[in-house]
């Protein structure tokens, strides 16, 4: 199957944002299943569908909605650290505790999105072989060659009745959603959870911020709560575990970074009274150097490069459609950035669908047809020497307010780009801040001797990841 591979930053721009109308749709074709609900999420819906469903989730992910769910997120940043505080009870000879970080992670974001998107309050870290986290296992451990067939052949699985996720885990998740909304209902259950903003979205009563308006989008039912609570999971917990695992890597091999942002930390609690809030978490500038997005605005956005321009022509094009402000605010914020992201995305690369005739103005022009596929490199983008440049080095100054002006914002994509871009790079973001502030505060992370450096990164499943696992040491703070 061919596929265009995009690098010229004019043409992602165009593709991804401006003639976007073009382009709107990923390629899920692997995602077929003779199962109803695997055509429902998010990710994979397509054209008009996708615009209703996207508008209806979109205000579950605001920043006050994300301030609301901090609290649980929290909880499990705390039941991580009792975890490690506990376990270091023994200390190895080396006085580390040696850890494989990513699965010591990968629990940590499956009780958070247990506890947000299912409602479900899970330690996996204490019960390692509790029934969602065992569950979630199966559902995302399929590995690179099951991927692949999927990937070519997805029309004769499908008839042979063969899921990428198999049937029981479906039926699981389907009756833990279920069984939780009807409890909810019938006893007027309020949690600050994804959940709830979704049986919101279901009676119709989810709106954006500070907005009485009725919603926008279409009303949704059980079958896509079931569905976009799915997703949350699956596209959320190995994203944001792979990202806590690059930045814990790269701060052991970093002492001097992990040093100042531990200082960071220290200065920030104790001005908050010792207290990790929503605040306290978001106001570290080093932080988000480091591991997040950068809150200042571009001061210097070129006017050629248009990002008003580009508003306009949407508007021009949608009318009122909704995207269109939260589009703008991106826009304004494209510079937003940090280092882990941009040297090690989870994600290699983005995807669209050309879902109408189109003559891409490359040099040659090139014919596109529905159904043609279009690749963006986020990886090469963000290696590239011309936009990064000595692009393997790790440092978090590219980001300060002093440097970001000089950074592309079509050469940092962590998050995909335009109208379809992650819808939860807030909550992931907020996710790995909050763990990590925990950490810092009580932990160093160390290299040991089984720390593969220089890393080698591979590809697995959907993911990037680091071959032979992210092994690191982590060593309590005397003071
Ligand atoms: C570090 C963590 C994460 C990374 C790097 C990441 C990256 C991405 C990327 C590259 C895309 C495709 C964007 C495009 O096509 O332009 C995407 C889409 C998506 N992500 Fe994330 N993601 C992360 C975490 C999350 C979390 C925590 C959630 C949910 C709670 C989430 C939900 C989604 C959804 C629903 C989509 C599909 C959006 C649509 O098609 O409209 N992601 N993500």
């Amino acid at each position: 199957m061919p596929i265009v591979y995009v690098r010229d930053l004019e043409l992602i721009k165009t593709i991804t944002v401006k003639d976007f109308e073009y382009f709107t749709d990923h390629r899920t074709d692997f995602f077929e299943s003779r199962e109803s609900i695997w055509s429902k999420p998010l990710v994979i819906l397509k054209g008009q569908r996708w615009r209703d469903m996207r508008a209806t989730v979109s205000p579950a992910f605001t920043s006050s909605k994300m301030k609301n769910m901090f609290v649980l997120v929290n909880e499990c940043s705390e039941q991580l650290l009792d975890f490690l505080e506990q376990s270091y009870q023994q200390p190895l000879e080396t006085g580390y505790k040696i850890k494989r970080v990513k699965e010591l992670y990968t629990r940590y974001t499956n009780d958070v999105i247990a506890t947000t998107a299912f409602g479900l309050k899970v330690d996996s870290l204490k019960h390692p072989t509790n029934e969602f986290y065992m569950m979630g296992q199966d559902a995302t451990s399929f590995g690179s060659i099951k991927f692949l067939i999927f990937l070519s052949i997805p029309k004769v699985m499908k008839f042979l009745g063969i899921n990428l996720i198999p049937g029981k885990i479906t039926q699981f998740f389907k009756t833990l959603v279920l069984d939780t909304v009807a409890t909810r209902e019938r006893e007027g259950i309020i949690r600050p959870d994804l959940l709830h903003l979704l049986i919101q979205a279901k009676k119709g009563t989810l709106h954006e911020e500070d907005s009485a308006e009725d919603q926008k989008g279409a009303k949704i039912n059980d079958e896509d709560i079931i569905a976009q609570s799915l997703q949350f999971f699956l596209a959320g917990f190995d994203t944001s575990s792979t990202l806590m695992s690059f930045v814990s890597y790269l701060l052991a091999i970093h002492p001097d970074v992990q040093t100042r942002l531990q200082e960071e930390i220290d200065k920030t609690l104790k001005k908050h009274d010792g207290k990790f809030t929503y605040e306290m978490v978001h106001s570290m500038k080093y932080l988000d150097m480091v591991v997040s997005e950068s809150k200042s605005e571009h001061q210097n956005f070129p006017k050629e490069e248009a990002a008003v321009e580009t508003v306009g022509a949407l508007e021009d094009r949608y009318g009122d459609w909704h995207l269109i402000v939260g589009h703008h605010r991106q826009l304004k914020k494209w510079t937003q950035g940090d280092e882990t992201l941009r040297l090690y995305p989870p994600g290699a690369a983005v995807e669209r669908v050309c879902v109408k005739n189109y003559t891409l103005k490359s040099d040659p022009p090139l014919e596109l047809r529905p159904g043609d596929n279009i690749m963006i490199p986020i990886y090469g983008l963000q290696h590239d020497p011309n936009y990064f440049p000595d692009p393997e080095r790790f440092d978090p100054e590219r980001f300060s307010d002093d440097n970001k002006h000089n950074i592309n914002p079509m050469t940092y994509i962590p998050f995909g780009l335009g109208p379809r871009s992650c819808i939860g790079n807030r909550f992931a973001l907020m996710e790995t801040k909050s763990l990590l502030a925990h950490l810092l505060s009580r932990f160093s992370v160390k290299v040991i001797s089984k720390t593969p450096v220089p890393i080698k990164v591979i590809q697995k499943g959907f993911n990037v990841t680091a071959e032979g696992g992210f092994w690191l040491g982590l060593e309590k703070r005397t003071t």
